[in-house]
């Protein structure tokens, strides 16, 4: 008979973390409006129609709803040039309304992502995807973070996970997941491993992990007989049909902690989102 593995971990529960924060940053969005008689505005801009995308934007458009803060879509078509959507970013930018802006990644393959990220004034950049974001949350100065990353800290902050000294292996080094969250880690004094497509031996770093973070994009790729017993897993993973990038059964029975999905990254990225939005919206409000 085949042994089945057994859960051994406890579970990092973004939904209910997620709430309490949203909880604070429609208090705080609740007390803006009192003060100013102006209630916070995240504009959210999506290119296309692709269904992840929209449900996204949907969940952030509806969390905003619920946190008093109000929402402003710009739907673009997918054949979209570069400079058309800069234009559309720079309005945003230009507006005094607009507090916050989400540019929905991916854009199409044909537009200048970075460019169109890049016209998201620095004061507005409540999804920390610009350079001026990245440049200052790696020497730790005032900004905003990208929201997953961010998130994930504030989850393991909550859940008192030692970082100072561990070794944190970060599987993925795309700019608003990956990179960032392997930045936040080191400034926290984590050993910081990325691995990546070209990484040799993957799973061997993985067998020597303290925290893993996965952000690869492929379903359950990172499997419980890859991993060191005791070991926390964050699955920042978001594939087609809530799959993480994580097999959960098999980690739970490694891990001492772990994300679920859903439940775990996912909600914490748009809490980070609504906090961030109403922050730049103080900023610019009361300064
Ligand atoms: N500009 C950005 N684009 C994208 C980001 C981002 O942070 N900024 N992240 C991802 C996807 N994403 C937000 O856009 C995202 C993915 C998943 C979830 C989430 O809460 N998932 C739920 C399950 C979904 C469901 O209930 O239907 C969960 O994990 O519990 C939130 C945000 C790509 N693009």
């Amino acid at each position: 008979m085949t042994a089945v593995p057994q859960p051994t971990a406890a579970l990092l529960d973004g939904t209910a973390l997620a709430r309490e924060l949203t909880a604070r940053t429609a208090e705080s969005a609740a007390e803006l409006r009192r003060r100013t008689g102006t209630a916070p505005c995240l504009a959210t801009v999506l290119v296309g129609a692709d269904p992840a995308s929209v449900t996204y934007v949907r969940m952030k458009q509806n969390s905003c709803a619920k946190a008093g803060i109000e929402s402003r879509h710009v739907a673009l078509p997918a054949e979209i040039s570069t400079a058309g959507l800069v234009d559309a970013v720079t309005a945003l930018s230009e507006d005094p309304a607009v507090h916050g802006i989400l540019l929905q990644h991916p854009v199409g393959a044909h537009i200048d992502e970075r460019a169109a990220f890049e016209a998201i004034a620095p004061g507005k950049d409540v999804d920390g995807v610009t350079t001026a974001s990245f440049a200052a949350m790696s020497f730790g100065l005032p900004g905003f973070v990208s929201c997953t990353p961010g998130g994930i800290m504030r989850l393991l902050d909550a859940y008192d996970v030692e970082l100072s000294g561990r070794h944190a292996v970060v599987v993925g080094r795309s700019p608003i997941l990956g990179k960032p969250a392997g930045m936040l880690l080191l400034a926290r004094d984590a050993t910081v491993t990325y691995c990546h497509s070209r990484t040799a031996d993957l799973r061997a770093h993985l067998r020597e992990a303290d925290l893993v973070v996965a952000a690869v994009g492929r379903p359950r790729f990172i499997r419980g007989e890859d991993l060191k017993p005791g070991v926390v897993v964050v699955d920042a993973g978001y594939n087609e049909g809530n799959v993480g990038d994580v097999d959960f059964d098999s980690a739970a029975a490694r891990a001492s902690l772990i994300t679920p999905v859903p439940g775990g990254v996912g909600p914490m990225t748009i809490a980070v989102l609504l906090e961030q939005t109403v922050e730049a919206a103080w900023r610019q409000l009361v300064s």
